[in-house]
């Protein structure tokens, strides 16, 4: 029986381990590791011992057995003062610091030619066994799952081998938080194959995601209401900017609607690749303007809905100019600012309002480029999972159905009011002229009232809809929703087609000398 305490190190992400396990030695640990690790650290001229020639059993099965073996798991969990005798009968030494890392299951089922047979020898039996057992018994043992944690430890122990029952508690939970994070994947790889030989399925079984919490809210969408912000911790989860990627320089802590709404407003501005900028208000864009000229974009988006902009979110797809951010300070209250990046002196002119919470979110992807990503939405008892709605649409795939042709300036009109719909709740009525927001309906439980408001709020802002297009999220189902708008003057309408009537829209966009494109593409949104 060995009186020094022993540290075990079982890694297949080796970065760091030498100096790692140089330190864990001048603290006081004698070393024990599996044979890849061994061979590193011997290498390097680490006294180490292998684990095999401790427990006396070699390492077998290409690897399935190394650490599985009482001495090993004995040492972890035996309680000190309580098993020590049955831990001396039994030659079993203290292990009182477990440093492992997983097979990289994560990375080997991301490979387009992986294997069935790849996938399950990456999943790691021995690892996750030894990190629960350690974390099990953090009272006396610590476990060491991320070689980010590295210099946290050495630090911690200083000149011996203790840790405190705080960090070893804090480490104890991270190690529980991974294991059920791994078995996550592989439950969730596994359970979207009916069986072995069959492809994958699009959802698995059991959705298993797990969610980091970044931020305790003051409450949710109402005072009464507790809440928190989680982000998706997933390993290779995409980099891509995004509300959980945004860093906040300046105002006051986000709530829950502001996370919600600037979610809505970045996302919509990604759809956009020329510089635009989005104002969001509960959760709608109320104005969106296309101009190189930042200053002028926002001028332009303001002026849709100066009512509702009041309060509101807003996102540029481009790096925020000081002019701008002046514009912005001068004109209005606003809630949250949020672009890819800042120029220089933006936070001193927005210090002037100290309370509007300025955020980075680094450069977007082009449209085109965007990683699906999974939306979520609860019911009551249950999850809807589906993927994000990124349907992109150009010229090309615009099917002209009407005697009247758009002209190229419609086309882009018919575009940009059909990028802006996309993120209006439905039933979604946008009108457009000149790539920028005239009018937009959202939310109504009928689309030509949608409309009804569209126009309605055109005419409040003093913008004539007359010659501007509409797009509508879906098919209109009666010839009334074309009626309504050659009643307005619009000049040109998108929407998916579809309809059981459609002929009878076509006919009545003809009449009225409007140029009507079907998308052939519905961007219902609730
Ligand atoms: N089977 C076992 O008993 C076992 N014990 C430890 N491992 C893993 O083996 C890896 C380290 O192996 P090596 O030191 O041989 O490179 C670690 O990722 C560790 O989690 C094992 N491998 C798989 O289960």
């Amino acid at each position: 029986m060995s009186t020094t305490p022993l540290a075990l190190l079982s890694v297949s992400d080796k970065s760091n381990i030498v100096e790692f396990a140089q330190g864990l030695i001048k603290a006081g640990f004698g070393l024990l590791s599996t044979g890849g690790t061994y061979r590193l650290l011997t290498e390097n001229n680490v006294d180490v011992t292998e684990v095999s020639d401790y427990t006396g059993f070699p390492e077998m099965m290409d690897g399935r057995v190394k650490t599985l073996h009482p001495k090993i798991h004995g040492g972890i969990l035996g309680r000190r003062g309580k098993d020590d005798a049955v831990m001396s009968e039994h030659a079993i030494d203290r292990i009182d610091l477990v440093v492992v890392n997983l097979y990289p299951f994560a990375e080997t089922i991301a490979r387009a030619d992986v294997t069935m047979n790849d996938a399950i020898e990456n999943i790691d039996i021995g690892g996750p066994t030894m990190v629960r057992s350690a974390a099990k018994n953090h009272a006396h043992v610590g476990i060491v799952t991320d070689p980010a944690d590295y210099d946290r430890i050495l630090t911690a122990l200083g000149d011996g081998t203790a840790l405190t029952t705080a960090l070893r508690y804090d480490l104890a939970v991270k190690a529980f938080e991974h294991t059920a994070q791994y078995d996550g994947m592989i439950a969730n790889f596994l359970g979207s194959r009916v069986n072995e030989n069959q492809e994958a399925e699009n959802f698995s079984r059991t959705f298993n995601v797990q969610l980091e919490k970044v931020q305790d809210l003051r409450y949710g969408e109402n005072p009464h209401q507790n809440a928190a912000f989680y982000i998706e911790n997933q390993p290779l989860k995409s980099q891509q900017a995004s509300i959980a990627t945004a860093k906040q320089l300046q105002g006051k802590a986000l709530s829950y609607n502001n996370i919600a709404d600037t979610d809505a407003a970045l996302e919509c501005v990604k759809a956009f690749s020329t510089p635009a900028c989005v104002i969001v208000k509960h959760a709608n864009p109320c104005g969106v303007a296309v101009d190189n000229d930042q200053v002028a974009a926002y001028n332009t988006a303001f002026s849709t809905d100066p009512e509702s902009s009041f309060g509101g979110i807003i996102a540029f797809n481009r790096p925020l100019t000081l002019a701008a951010a002046k514009a912005i300070i001068d004109n209005q209250f606003v809630e949250v600012i949020i672009a890819p990046s800042i120029e220089d002196g933006v936070l001193e002119a927005t210090a002037a309002k100290k309370n509007v919470r300025v955020l980075v979110c680094g450069e977007l992807p082009a449209p085109d480029q965007r990683d699906i990503q999974l939306d979520y939405k609860r019911v009551n008892g249950g999850l809807l999972v589906q993927e994000q709605d990124l349907g992109l649409i150009t010229a090309n795939d615009l099917k002209i159905v009407t005697d009247v042709q758009p002209t190229e300036a419609q086309i882009a009109d018919l575009l940009f009011s059909w990028n802006v719909a996309k993120y209006v709740k439905s039933n979604a009525i946008v009108y457009a002229k000149g790539q920028r927001t005239i009018g937009v309906g959202a939310g109504q439980m009928s689309r030509v009232n949608s409309a009804r408001i569209a126009a309605i709020k055109a005419e409040h802002a003093g913008l004539a809809t007359e010659g501007a297009v509409m797009a509508s999220d879906a098919f209109f189902p009666f010839r009334d929703g074309i009626d309504n708008a050659a009643a307005v003057g619009i000049s040109a309408i998108i929407q998916p087609g579809g309809s059981m009537r459609d002929d009878e829209t076509i006919a009545a966009a003809n009449e009225h000398g409007i140029a009507m494109v079907f998308t052939g593409m519905r961007h219902f949104r609730h």
